[in-house]
């Protein structure tokens, strides 16, 4: 049997607060459903939580009267934002929310709200309340049920058994996003001094650098799991245990990839709304990431020195960094240095930071910078050790991280820094050459991509060696789906006679094949398109063939998952960077129309993002010899199961 999906949360609609509230206050209960393990907490009003309401200064340039259009961006961006969170990142902790409360109960909860997806809020933002972690979502929040029994809160940075204060900021359908206050009881697991920057806890990046690198594993191999369990809509007998999670030989000092962001000082952006014709704003936000802040964005009219005067009189700061994590991500934190870079971006990151803080008025809008870390020519193709292919000496790299960060492990020339969103990155996996434009996908842990490949390498030669295999080795054929600037299928190449690679973006298709050239596969097919054009071009027998699927976070679309399951080659190795949606899209393969038609050989976690919540799925599924459907029944059968899947998180 099936598990059967909790009930879904009806659209988001926030009415008045719970009756539980008085003046803003919600009433401290002894403890959630009898259960010793809930909380036990105390709400105060948010009068008695340190002062966020200090009064802002006066803005030094008066803000213009908006017109109507800022409105409606305002509401459309604010429908996007609802329409992405009913698709987006909330959804997994739908399921711990209806596990630790209780099917039956949440559907009491709901109805007693008014049903018809009416709910109220039961804490309003800024109350303060405590209680105890139950457990951890798939994204590292700690889950609380709250005083008043009803209803969970989420807070980053706190570890299941521990007594926490936390402060409510907005709300969901029966939770509340959190900042943590103060951890009251610690964890035996957490390990503040493992702790290895100085923005943790206030910067959305990491979460678990409080914790021994092991039980970051160990999480991870629970967010697979529970994945897999509450998304595929499998039933637990076709679902093995998912093994340890491949960990990252880096835990630190790993990241190729930095995209710190930041805005116009208020001043300054009011300052430029007055004096630019509106069609030239406009263009300067949209082509933000081209703008490098040195050309043409002057304004007309205003003479520059002049607004070097005033920009200097306003005195304002220009944040660089990431959103904050505390305060629902409102506003800029200006970071300096981000230790889980590579030594060679956290060299470039004040550079840049600077650039940006001198010159601010000749940029246009707020923009994204670009610091990925690419090897250098002579580096290119030279042998290097772990330390020297993320820049460092192999002492530097050794260094354990401190609460600051400590100093940035000296560089070897390895790597060098690009900036320009137009240039190329260059970079090298086994002894595999790659060139990839420098706006687009290449993983951003270079240190694992050996084990990763090699797993996957692995897991295609087991197959090929089962005894119930049939194929000959040597008449094997590949297809490398959404295959990016040609990562798998070149590193895979030499296991088959013929591979095929299927990439939606014109560009990475380009440099696929030029990397084919570059390590001398020429006879590498590739092919831009969407995922499921491929099948339309290749004539590969299913029963020699493999897939590779490697789709964005959305997961692969429903019109490729009904040509795969058509086509049935033989053996699918699923690599995703979203948990969820790949539990879905197996689902949708394993289980056709009642039909087993592949068998799920393994699934597992691996770490690309050590310190974070993120976590690579790695799953291997192998066609059943004993599917029966013809290819018209699969079509079929495919398009009703995709009807029936569960919404999964994109976030
Ligand atoms: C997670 S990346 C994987 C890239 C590559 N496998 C690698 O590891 O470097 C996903 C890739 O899918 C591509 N993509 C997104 N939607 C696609 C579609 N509908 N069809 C084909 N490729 C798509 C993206 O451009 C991106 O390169």
């Amino acid at each position: 049997m099936a598990p059967t999906p909790p009930p879904s949360p009806p659209s988001k609609k926030a009415r008045t607060q719970h009756p539980a509230e008085t003046n803003g206050h919600a009433e401290p209960t002894s403890s959630a459903n009898g259960d010793a393990g809930a909380a036990q907490a105390t709400a105060a009003s948010s009068s008695s939580a340190p002062s966020t309401s200090a009064a802002a200064p006066p803005p030094l340039y008066p803000i213009p009267r908006k017109d109507k259009s800022f409105f409606k961006k305002v509401k459309a961006k604010e429908k996007a934002r609802e329409s992405a969170l009913a698709k987006t990142g909330e959804e997994p902790i739908w399921f711990d929310i209806v596990e630790i409360l209780g099917k039956e109960e949440v559907e009491r909860i709901m109805q007693a709200d008014g049903g018809k997806g009416e709910w109220v809020e039961r804490f309003p933002r800024d109350t303060i309340v405590e209680g105890r972690v139950r457990r951890l979502s798939a994204h590292g929040l700690g889950l609380i049920v709250a005083p008043t029994n009803d209803w969970i809160l989420a807070v980053p940075h706190a570890l299941p058994g521990e007594l926490v204060r936390v402060r409510v900021d907005r709300n969901e359908r029966l939770y509340s996003h959190c900042d943590l206050v103060e951890v009251l009881e610690k964890s035996e697991e957490r390990r503040d001094d493992l702790v290895g920057c100085k923005y943790f806890g206030d910067c959305p990046g990491c979460q678990y650098q409080m914790l021994p690198y092991e039980a970051q594993l160990k999480i991870k191999q629970d967010v697979v799991r529970n994945a897999f369990a509450h998304f595929s809509k499998l039933p637990s007998s076709s679902i093995p245990p998912t093994l340890p999670t491949l960990p990252s030989p880096l835990q630190y000092s790993y990241r190729t990839k930095l995209t710190p962001h930041f805005e116009l000082p208020l001043s300054l952006a009011n300052f430029r709304r007055q004096h630019e014709p509106a069609p030239r704003r406009w263009r300067g936000a949209v082509s933000k990431k081209g703008n490098n802040g040195t050309a043409n964005n002057q304004i007309e009219g205003v003479d520059q020195d002049e607004l070097e005067q005033l920009t200097k009189q306003w005195g304002l700061e220009t944040d660089v960094g990431f959103n904050k994590l505390k305060g629902g991500g409102r506003g800029i934190l200006d970071i300096e240095d981000c230790p889980i870079a590579t030594p060679a971006i956290r060299q470039a990151m004040p550079v840049e930071r600077a650039k940006v803080k001198a010159n601010i008025n000749s940029w246009r809008a707020g923009a994204t910078l670009l610091l990925r870390d690419s090897f250098t020519t002579e580096a290119f193709g030279a042998d290097l050790s772990l330390a020297e292919a993320v820049g460092a000496t192999a002492a530097a790299h050794l260094q354990a991280p401190t609460r600051d960060g400590g100093p940035i492990p000296a560089t070897v020339g390895s790597s060098e820094v690009i900036t320009s969103y137009r240039s190329v990155v260059r970079e090298k996996v086994e002894s595999t050459l790659f060139e990839t434009p420098s706006n687009s996908f290449f993983q951003n842990n270079r240190s694992v991509l050996p084990s990763l490949v090699a797993y996957v390498r692995d897991a295609i030669l087991t197959a090929r060696n089962d005894p119930s295999s049939t194929s000959e080795e040597g008449d094997q054929y590949l297809v490398d789906t959404y295959c990016g600037s040609g990562l798998f299928a070149l590193l895979l190449s030499p296991l088959f006679k013929e591979t095929a690679g299927v990439e939606i973006s014109a560009e990475s298709i380009e440099y696929a094949k030029r990397n084919a050239a570059l390590n001398s596969l020429p006879s590498v097919k590739f092919l831009a398109g969407n995922a499921e054009a491929i099948f339309a071009t290749i004539a590969y027998p299913p029963e020699r063939t493999t897939v590779v699927i490697d789709p964005p976070r959305k997961g692969c679309d429903e019109e490729f998952i009904r040509q795969l399951s058509a086509l049935g080659p033989k053996l699918v190795v699923y690599v995703s960077c979203n948990v969820h949606t790949q539990a879905r899209d197996v689902g949708m393969m394993v289980g056709l129309n009642g039909e087993d038609r592949y068998e799920i050989v393994s699934v597992r976690g691996a770490d690309l993002f050590p310190q974070t919540h993120h976590v690579e799925g790695v799953c291997v599924l192998r066609k059943k010899e004993t599917s029966k459907m013809t290819v018209e029944e699969v079509a079929a059968a495919t398009a009703v199961q995709a009807e029936q899947a569960p919404e999964a998180a994109v976030a």
